[in-house]
């Protein structure tokens, strides 16, 4: 074996956790190798999730008509005759230009990029094996060592994945045939997502989860509506239910059979029940840090595993598991090994975005977090039909909800459903990150008629509410 080729910093996986590390690490002007096994970079983010999910929702509001219904009240949809080629055509499109960008800024970084799976030999050592038909192995080592190897869709033993029709949702983007019918297997992001997605497609929607709330972590005001205008779109919810058996036969329909009993005949069944690490498989015994009882890899504030100079972010470690802070996690990462100061630490404020339709965004406290932790609020509401803009886009339901502490009116949460509304937020994020509040909308002049005006709207209703609550005149309200 050859003397193992010496870099200041291996990066095993180039997702945007990977990619986002290497790059840092760069610009810090070190000497960087970047191990992935899949024959482009970009991860899951790039690949099989984040990328083609949002494509494939983008093609398919667009070749259904979903748009078009809402403002002129006239199904203009091509679906019945949409073909698959159609739906996935765009999405292979986009993902292989941005697969290429990021492979062309690590070139332009001077990033090496080694093709082949990686594995622990030593605390420093990293072997990278070669995939057939090249094969053969390439030791590398360095000063410090991040992971960023993502995760995989976990695969409950009741599924045959084999079978064509089942599929996990990295499977799914293969799919040969746009299904007539089809049962969604956890109602959680990924589930809710493509529920929409395919409902909007004309297909026959069941979604089966085995909570009763749909994505709980969101305000309930936003899950509540969310779930309504599903349920109004086709889908039909099977709540506390879980799968007891999956009968798949070669031709005709799958039969589920659920807890409760009920049975249900579906084309094509996707599971969605959460993700898993693969960790187990980069041999972190011989590294000498260990695993969580869910596979995970523990980190510390700067992602520094339990070996002080080998650092975990993005799927890896867990919760929030998103595109966005995994890239944010490997510039920390970077730059602590390196100390750097440039960025030491994740944004005060992490967004989160869900493409179902409509979209979903939200950024802070919920309602429901700011009672429970005794913060005095007032919550400001504005509907998209109540604003200009939102009542030429014909959207009926999307609403804008801020909460702000009361005393200094401060904006503490930002919780949009509606078109645009992962875009929307990021204004309620920027003020938030300003420490800003209800002053700084007012004193914003926003282009007219723009959905952002909504955020205007909300804060006087929250400023009417407040006064009504402090019973002062509106007049005095100047002095917050
Ligand atoms: C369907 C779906 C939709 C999603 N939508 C969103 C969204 O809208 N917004 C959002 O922010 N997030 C979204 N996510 C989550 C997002 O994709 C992930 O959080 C993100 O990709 C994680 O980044 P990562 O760098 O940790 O890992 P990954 O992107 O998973 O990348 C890990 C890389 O490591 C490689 N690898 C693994 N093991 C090895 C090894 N031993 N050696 C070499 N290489 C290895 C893999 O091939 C892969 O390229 C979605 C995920 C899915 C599945
Ligand atoms: N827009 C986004 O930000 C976005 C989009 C997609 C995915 N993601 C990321 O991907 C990750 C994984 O998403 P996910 O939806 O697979 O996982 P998840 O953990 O969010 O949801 C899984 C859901 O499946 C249900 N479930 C699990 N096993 C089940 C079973 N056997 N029967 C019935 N229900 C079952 C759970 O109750 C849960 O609601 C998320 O954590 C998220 O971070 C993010």
């Amino acid at each position: 074996m050859p003397p193992a080729i010496e870099y200041d910093l291996i990066v095993i996986g180039a997702g945007p956790g990977g990619v986002a590390a290497a790059d840092t690490a760069a610009l810090l002007g070190k000497r960087v190798a970047i191990v992935e096994r899949n024959t482009v970079v970009g991860g899951a983010a790039v690949n099989t999730g984040t990328i083609p999910s949002k494509t494939l929702r983008e093609t398919a509001l667009a070749i259904a008509g979903v748009k078009a219904r809402a403002l002129i009240g006239v199904d203009v949809s091509v679906r019945r005759e949409a073909k698959i080629e159609d739906l996935v055509r765009h999405e292979r499109v986009v993902t292989a230009s941005e697969a290429h960008q990021m492979r062309t800024l690590l070139d332009r970084y001077g990033v090496t990029v080694y093709r082949g799976t990686g594995k622990f030999v030593d605390q420093h050592t990293v072997r990278v094996t070669r995939p057939s038909p090249i094969g053969g192995t390439e030791d590398l080592r360095a000063d410090k060592i991040i992971i960023a190897i993502g995760s995989c869709p976990m695969r409950p033993a009741v599924f045959p994945f084999e079978h064509p029709r089942i599929h996990d949702s990295d499977e799914l983007l293969y799919i040969t045939t746009i299904p007539r019918s089809l049962a969604v297997i956890g109602g959680g992001v990924i589930g809710s997502e493509y529920a929409c997605m395919f409902s909007a497609l004309g297909v026959r929607v069941h979604l089966i989860d085995g909570r009763d709330v749909l994505l709980p972590f969101l305000d309930p005001d936003l899950s509540h509506t969310l779930a309504q205008t599903m349920e109004r779109q086709g889908i039909v919810f099977h709540w506390k239910e879980q799968v007891e058996s999956c009968k798949a036969p070669r031709s005709g329909e799958i039969e589920l059979r659920l807890k409760s009993g009920k049975e249900l005949a579906v084309g094509h069944v996707l599971v969605c029940a959460g993700r898993t690490s693969y960790a187990d498989r980069l041999a972190p015994e011989a590294a000498g840090f260990g695993l969580t009882p869910r596979g995970l890899i523990p980190v510390d504030e700067h992602f520094r595993t339990t070996v002080q100079h080998i650092y975990a972010v993005g799927d890896v470690i867990g919760f929030p598991a998103l595109a966005s802070t995994s890239s944010e996690q490997g510039r920390v990462a970077a730059c602590h090994a390196f100390g750097s100061n440039a960025k030491q630490a994740l944004a005060q404020y992490l967004p989160a975005g869900i493409y179902t339709i409509p979209e979903v965004s939200s950024v802070g406290l919920t309602e429901q977090q700011a009672r429970e932790k005794n913060i005095p609020i007032v919550v400001g509401r504005a509907d998209y039909d109540q604003n200009p803009r939102g009542k030429i886009i014909g959207d009926k339901t999307g609403f804008l909800k801020l909460i702000f502490e009361r005393d200094e009116m401060k904006l503490i949460g930002v919780h949009v459903i509606g078109e645009q509304a992962t875009e929307l937020v990021h204004i309620g994020l920027t003020v938030m990150m300003t420490g800003g509040g209800a002053n700084l909308f007012l004193a914003t002049c926003f282009n007219y008629p723009t959905l952002g005006d909504l955020y205007k709207l909300a804060t006087h209703d929250a400023i009417l509410k407040r006064s009504e609550l402090l019973g002062r005149v509106q007049a005095s309200l100047s002095r917050w």
